[in-house]
């Protein structure tokens, strides 16, 4: 079962696949970076590792490249460990240049999220990573090893056991659990609590994925076994909060309630 929602974004990419390109130049990005290596170096610091995602569909409305440029260094500049953009253009208001435009501007590793049914899909833009949806993304060996072939390192997602025993068998090295159930859209982080440690058996490096908001969560999910933690809405609705999230700054008692000293100085 599908949300209507998703069904729609899937007819349209289906859509969209007869006007695709042939694979004349299978696209390599030029300078890979490492984001589980990134991860490590946080941690080591004692930092949070946060992959902080743009994700215009929170502010309504596409963003500019300058906002998107703006938005990725302050990411950077809060010791973000990576950044994940949108680039499904009609739903999430997302574009393939805010992806080339967010590499430009920070030297993060560059998660792409979209739909991805097809191969060619993969030419659209270099990134360092992209996602690739158990559920949709298939077939799923396929398409890891496209991705593979690209240096384009594929991170799979995962909602249920099923689907995480289908990431298992392929080559992938990174998985994301999606606290979201893109049946029903409801959250709940007990997903990733139940999901995170069989992911880590297996010794993959881990992203607990969506309904994260506070410190706590972000510690809830380490708990539970995460490398690396997946947030888009609260930090669209205020990018200030990444360095409360990631441990950097502390949310101070006497600041609360006041706008701009909500997160302390
Ligand atoms: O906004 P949230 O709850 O912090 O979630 C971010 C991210 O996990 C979510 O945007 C996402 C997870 N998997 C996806 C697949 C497609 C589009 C979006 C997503």
């Amino acid at each position: 079962m599908t949300s209507e929602v998703v069904r729609q974004i899937l007819a349209e990419t289906e859509a969209r696949r007869s006007e695709m390109p042939s694979l004349a130049s299978p696209i390599r990005v030029a300078d890979p970076r490492d984001l589980p290596g990134r991860a490590r170096a946080l941690r080591s610091r004692g930092i949070s590792p946060i992959i902080a995602e743009i994700k215009p569909r929170i502010l309504k409305r596409p963003l500019l490249s300058e906002e998107v440029a703006t938005i990725a260094q302050r990411y950077e500049a809060d010791a973000g460990c990576g950044i994940s953009v949108l680039t499904q253009p009609t739903y999430f208001l997302g574009s393939p240049e805010n992806a080339r435009v967010a590499r430009r501007s920070s030297a993060l590793p560059i998660l792409r999220k979209d739909f991805i049914l097809d191969e060619r899909q993969l030419d659209e833009v270099a990134t360092d990573l992209v996602l690739l949806i158990a559920a949709f993304s298939s077939p799923l060996e396929g398409l890891v090893e496209a991705a593979l072939a690209r240096d384009l390192e594929p991170l799979v997602e995962v909602h249920t056991e099923a689907e995480l025993d289908l990431a298992l068998k392929t080559e992938a090295r990174i998985v994301g659990i999606n606290n979201r159930d893109l049946s029903t859209l409801k959250v709940s982080l007990a997903t990733f609590e139940g999901l995170g440690p069989l992911a880590k058996n297996s010794g993959l490096f881990v992203v607990a994925e969506s309904g994260v908001e506070t410190r706590r969560d972000v510690l809830r999910m380490e708990e539970a076994g995460a490398d690396a933690i997946l947030v888009g809405t609260s930090l669209m609705e205020e990018p200030g909060l990444l360095s409360v999230l990631n441990g950097t700054r502390s949310l101070r008692r006497e600041d609360e309630g006041g706008d701009d000293q909500r997160y302390g100085s």
